[in-house]
């Protein structure tokens, strides 16, 4: 069984080939039903609009059936083992795309109760299919990921170390990231993303500030500041976030920089309005992008039964 629980879990040649799906998929490339006769559990226990729209949509447009759980309609909810849901779900569905927003612990143990593939469509340390729809993104609009120059401005958060995790694949790539003081990327995911940017030709740095950002940059990218499942320690953490405010200020030496967004946005925290819905943001392509995506991912995991 093939399981996308980690962008860790994928070979080169997997993250390749479900980008350049995704990119085929976005431009109308849908030949046939390929998921026909598959049955996907789509379980949300934590809010959502891209990611399970995407899910969703996706399997149905690939010819899967869907049986989709909120949070609070498994027996989970009332005490029953996640070994015990794992076993039963296994049992009846082909696929079971979860967000968790728990630790991929859980994920895990799903996968290995039996014959179903699991997609993390979110957890507490890692959205993996957020950095595949971020990939498909730029893939779509530079047409490569190899060289480009990348701004992370924000909480190092799921979103931000699957990014890390899947960027420092690609040769020439440089990464900076400027996280807030306390609000960094784990240091596992740093250690593992920067020697892997060591061993493929790419650069991985991390600050703890927004002095003398780099110039000549390809993207500039954020993400809200309140991460789901999440709260911050002090009362005055807006303040050691307010200095990450993404703003036009940051295009002064990089014209033709673009702007991407997980989403959802907080127009006046994390980003300026005249940024997000300005000529350089492609923050809402890079949403569609999550169908796509979502729909390669899928055709993976059932190629691999
Ligand atoms: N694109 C998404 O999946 N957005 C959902 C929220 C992502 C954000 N990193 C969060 O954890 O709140």
């Amino acid at each position: 069984m093939r399981h996308l629980i980690s962008i860790s879990d994928l070979t080169d040649d997997d993250l390749h080939g479900i980008v350049a799906r995704a990119a085929l998929f976005g431009e109308g490339g849908l030949d046939g039903r390929p998921l026909e006769g598959a049955l996907a559990g789509i379980y949300f226990r934590r809010t959502s609009t891209r990611t399970r729209t995407a899910f969703s949509a996706g399997a149905l447009r690939l010819g899967a059936q869907i049986i989709t759980f909120g949070p609070d309609d498994l027996q989970l909810n009332t005490g029953e083992s996640t070994e015990d849901t794992g076993r039963v779900l296994s049992g009846m569905l082909d696929l079971l795309v979860a967000r968790t927003a728990d630790a991929t612990a859980e994920l895990r143990g799903w996968a290995a109760a039996g014959p179903m593939s699991v997609v993390n469509a979110m957890s507490a340390e890692e959205h993996p299919t957020q950095a595949l729809a971020d990939l498909t993104t730029l893939v779509r609009h530079f047409g490569r990921v190899e060289g480009l120059r990348l701004l992370y401005v924000g909480e190092g958060n799921n979103t931000a170390a699957a990014l890390a995790l899947a960027l420092t694949r690609y040769p020439g790539v440089v990464l900076e990231l400027r996280t807030p003081p306390g609000y960094g990327l784990r240091p596992d995911v740093l250690a593992a993303a920067a020697a892997q940017a060591r061993s493929r030709g790419a650069v991985l740095t991390e600050r703890h500030d927004m002095a003398g950002v780099p110039e000549e940059l390809d993207v500039v990218y954020t993400t809200r500041w309140q991460t789901t499942g999440t709260s911050k320690p002090t009362p005055d953490w807006r303040e050691v976030f307010a200095p990450f405010q993404v703003t036009p200020a940051l295009w002064h030496g990089s014209p033709k920089a673009v702007f991407m967004h997980d989403l959802p946005a907080h127009r006046g925290e994390e980003v300026t309005a005249e940024v997000l819905d300005g000529p350089a943001s492609i923050a809402f392509a890079q949403a569609e992008n999550k169908l796509y995506s979502a729909m390669a991912a899928l055709e993976w995991c059932w190629a691999g039964r």
